[in-house]
């Protein structure tokens, strides 16, 4: 898959230390305790039998033997009690960096270039990266439990192994051997889920995606008029089967591998108890011995199996953390820090399309196609054409959201590659098709403010410019409504019209000297469409403008228009140039504008259509 790290483990290991050491110091320190105490408990509990049996045997006074087992229980009962405690606190501190790792997440998705938004591989590992941190059972918090049990398994079986050597070097051996093979066994799980991950994930997508459009306000109307329900019905159910599925055969595999791992476990226990049982009959070991070493082949398996199987639990959530680096290290091309400044933003600078080609995809066809033009300061350029021409392609472009995939566009003569991206947002005062809206007060949408910072008396001229003060003033709270009812119980909602004048409205008080309006006009009743063609002039003057709109009798008031056909301009002219011309964009207009004349047969009016 493009852009996937492959980190090591202990390359993720350094880098989820150095993490924590930045948002949870002390979680370190909880763990590295738990750890020592984790090893420490089995320990100290292999011993006492051992230590009592001799004071027993060796005949010690009885108030030795008390205080002897009495410490030694002393000791386990601290020593467990620490160790919960540890947990308690590991287990609230997962949270601090569950949050911390949330807030990264959250960060990359609203500062990525625009470009890795529109990418579904990049989408697909944000939704990944959000899952491994939602929650304290997450992938991510996983990891601290994982690391923290396998330095316990690691410690203890090393402490085990020293025991067990002093008995028989070859019995380390055996016990290794059978768990060996318990683990490769394990191991080949691990790369069947490696191998299909991207289809369970592709499931999980699918199935959230129908969840998602079932609580969708957006998407109710068309679900219920479009009768979408059994096709969505259908999608869901056909996920389900194929997660369903993937869960079948990963239990399948799970339950023949538990199997393999229960029979050879059988076989090394039996094999080891025997050779214990021989040496204590031939006399070879004491009763107190035996009892030690038996603990400690028992304690020596199952810290061998669980470090093992720790492996192979950190290689999973490896691969995890992987995807989830790969997400916060996704590449980001645009210049920020570094990047040129753009200069003045009062007044616009020439900006120009040289030669430029775009494609979403890389096997995919030019949306835009070997494109040039240049936008003089103050210039109003109006953009037309078909659907999927190209238009608001055209429009990212220009506004460095997305990059060409040849040529370059220019600002005041340098290619925006070398501006600070951030910056170079900043000449543009935009209205697309597709807008956001944040819960907060109208001004503060406006003015994009918080409410010590709003201008309040350009925001009133900006509402008014784009023909939206009545309906704000006649609100009990005016501009201080609050916008969003879902959000707010007290807020208001505004419909289409109003709200494509509110969206005017913040790309004017943002006194851009590029303004981009995508179909600005869609949504507008006549009277308000026709009182923002008579003000464009005055509300425009100074300023670059990009005008897309299909209806071509309202491109009239631009210096000039092109018309996009398959990502290249057709024509290019003035309104009445292109009609004289007779070609594509006379096409258009007549048959838009026959539907305005009183007589379908007659003679289009092109003053007045
Ligand atoms: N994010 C995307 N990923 C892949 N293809 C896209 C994406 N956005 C647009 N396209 C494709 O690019 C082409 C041009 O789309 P664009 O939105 O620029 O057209 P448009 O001229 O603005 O259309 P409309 O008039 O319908 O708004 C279309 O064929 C569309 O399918």
């Amino acid at each position: 898959m493009e852009q996937e790290k492959k980190y090591s483990f202990h390359q993720n290991l350094a880098y989820c230390v150095r993490s924590t050491r930045k948002g949870c110091p002390k979680l370190l320190f909880f763990c590295l305790l738990v750890i020592l105490v984790n090893c420490l408990v089995p320990v100290v509990t292999a011993f006492l039998p051992k230590v009592v049996i001799e004071q027993i045997t060796d005949g010690k006074p009885l108030r030795q033997l008390l205080l002897v087992t009495a410490c030694l229980t002393g000791a386990l009962a601290l020593l467990g009690g620490l160790q919960k405690y540890m947990n308690q606190l590991i287990y609230w501190n997962k949270f601090t960096m569950n949050t911390f790792f949330l807030r990264l997440i959250t960060r990359k998705g609203l500062t990525t270039d625009y470009r890795n938004q529109e990418n579904e591989h990049f989408r697909k590992l944000q939704s990944e990266s959000f899952g491994s941190c939602n929650g304290n059972f997450s992938y991510y918090a996983q990891t601290y439990d994982a690391v923290v049990l396998f330095f316990s398994n690691l410690l203890g079986f090393l402490a085990f192994a020293g025991i067990l050597f002093t008995l028989h070097p070859l019995l380390i051996l055996f016990l290794c051997l059978t768990t060996l093979v318990s683990f490769f066994l394990n191991r080949r799980i691990n790369k069947w889920i490696e191998g299909t991950v991207g289809e369970k994930s592709g499931y999980e997508q699918r199935l959230r995606y129908v969840t998602e459009a079932s609580d969708d306000l957006r998407a109710a109307k068309d679900i219920r008029l479009y009768r979408m329900v059994d096709w969505l019905n259908g999608i869901y159910d056909k996920n389900l089967k194929g997660l369903l599925g993937w869960y079948r055969s990963y239990t399948a595999k799970l339950f023949g591998v538990s199997a393999a791992d229960s029979a050879l476990g059988f076989l090394r226990e039996a094999v080891t108890y025997a050779f214990l049982l021989y040496l204590a009959l031939e006399g070879k070991i004491s009763v107190a011995e035996f009892v030690l070493y038996f603990n400690v082949v028992a304690g020596f398996s199952a810290w061998l199996g669980s470090l093992l199987g720790q492996i192979t639990d950190l290689q999973r959530l490896n691969q995890a953390m992987n995807r989830f680096r790969s997400y916060l290290e996704y590449p980001e091309t645009y210049r920020r820090e570094g990047g040129k400044p753009v200069g003045s933003l009062d007044s616009p600078e020439r900006i120009e399309l040289k030669d430029v080609s775009f494609r979403y995809d890389a096997e995919g066809e030019d949306v835009i196609h070997h494109f040039s033009l240049a936008l003089e300061p103050g210039e109003h350029l109006a953009v037309v054409g078909l659907n999927g021409a190209g238009k608001t392609t055209l429009v990212k472009l220009l506004c460095g959201l997305t990059e060409p995939t040849e040529g370059t566009v220019t600002y005041n003569g340098t290619d925006i590659r070398e501006y600070n991206r951030e910056e170079y947002y900043r000449l543009f005062g935009a209205v697309f098709q597709d807008y956001s809206l944040l819960p907060v007060t109208i001004e503060e949408i406006v003015a994009e403010e918080e409410e010590l910072n709003v201008d309040h008396e350009r925001v009133e001229t900006c509402l008014k410019q784009a023909g939206l003060w009545e309906k704000v003033s006649s609100l009990p709270e005016g501009v201080k409504s609050k916008y969003n009812r879902a959000f707010w119980d007290d807020g208001i909602n505004l419909s289409g019209g109003e709200t494509q004048k509110l969206l005017l409205a913040r790309a004017l008080y943002r006194n851009a000297p590029v303004i981009v309006l995508d179909e600005p006009t869609a949504a507008l009743d006549p009277v308000s469409e026709n009182r923002l063609y008579e003000t464009y002039d005055e509300v425009m003057q100074g300023k670059t403008t990009i005008f897309i709109s299909h209806r071509l009798a309202s491109t009239r008031f631009c210096h000039r228009i092109v018309l996009i056909d398959h990502g290249q301009i057709a024509e290019e002219g003035t309104h009445e140039e292109l009609l004289a011309k007779k070609g594509s964009y006379y096409e258009l207009f007549e048959t838009q504008a026959k539907y305005y004349r009183e007589n379908p047969e007659g003679e289009v009016d092109h003053d007045e259509a």
